[in-house]
């Protein structure tokens, strides 16, 4: 792995309240420079708040969040870190040309640049596609896409491969690494194990805690398992703590999918 002493994200005792209740409460956590980094938890356990925290979108009720040196949300970041929330953050009335440019336009890259990453996402040759009509995979493509303009050192992707075909998968874990390969550090949320071995470094997270953080390899040799699944489920048992009451993370219940708009989530 590439990097330099300095971690690209510090997380020190980060505690955010969300809906009268403590989502995260004390998570500390690094994440190397040029790694892919996988956030893994069940649904609910806090993978999104964590991201809108290293992003500058959440906002927290204690700790410290250090970002490429500078604190989360500096504005100084903004063309340095690129965010794909889950839901699409793009026009639907707009073409993929249309969308790319416009986004370029207000981070202040080359116009050119649009073509750059329409073509690292494998989008080219849709260019004038109306974002609308193209299919599921495509659609999140173009979030991507946006998120590549201007080259961001970091990159928080908030399951940017869900519903998609396998082979569309592999694309973009390849593009992950290859990113990754050219010194940017990426840090991608899952809650589908099989996409952990695909990661450099994992963090496993469970009810607003970080459970495990480590290389695949290394979590497999500690917990003797034989995929990430049951390390995961050896760990859970391994950090049971009287205070899980809210369950132990099957998907049902919470979505998720509360994506609002930043400003007006961030007063919550
Ligand atoms: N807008 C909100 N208001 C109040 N509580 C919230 C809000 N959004 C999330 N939460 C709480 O924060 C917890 C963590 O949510 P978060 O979206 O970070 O989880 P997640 O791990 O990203 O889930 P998923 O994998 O389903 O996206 C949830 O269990 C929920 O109780």
């Amino acid at each position: 792995m590439a990097g330099s002493p300095e971690p690209a994200v510090q997380v020190r005792e980060l505690r955010v309240v969300r809906g009268g209740r403590a989502v995260l409460d004390g998570l500390s956590l690094d994440i190397a420079r040029g790694s892919v980094t996988g956030l893994l938890g069940p649904s609910g356990c806090g993978k999104t708040t964590l991201m809108r925290s290293i992003v500058g979108v959440q906002k927290t009720a204690g700790g410290r969040v250090t970002v490429l040196g500078r604190p989360a949300g500096d504005a100084r970041l903004r063309r340095r870190v690129g965010y794909v929330t889950q839901a699409p953050s793009v026009y639907s009335d707009l073409t993929v040309a249309e969308n790319l440019r416009y986004f370029a336009a207000v981070l202040g890259v080359p116009r050119a640049d649009a073509e750059r990453v329409a073509a690292q996402v494998g989008l080219r040759g849709r260019e004038r596609d109306v974002v609308g009509r193209l299919s599921g995979g495509q659609h999140a493509r173009v979030s991507l896409a946006a998120a590549l303009l201007g080259e961001p050192e970091l990159l928080v992707l908030d399951e940017p491969t869900v519903g998609l075909d396998p082979v569309l998968r592999r694309e973009l874990w390849d593009l992950f690494h290859r990113l990754a390969g050219a010194g940017a550090t990426l840090l991608i949320s899952s809650h589908v194990m099989d996409e952990a071995t695909r990661c450099d470094h994992l963090l496993l997270m469970r009810d607003g805690a970080i459970i495990a953080d480590d290389t695949p390899a290394a979590l497999l040799a500690r917990t003797g398992a034989r995929e990430i699944e049951q390390a995961f489920l050896a760990l859970v048992e391994e950090d049971q703590r009287p205070d899980t009451a809210t369950g132990t993370g099957t998907s049902a219940g919470v979505s998720g999918s509360d994506r609002s708009e930043p400003a007006k989530e961030a007063s919550r």
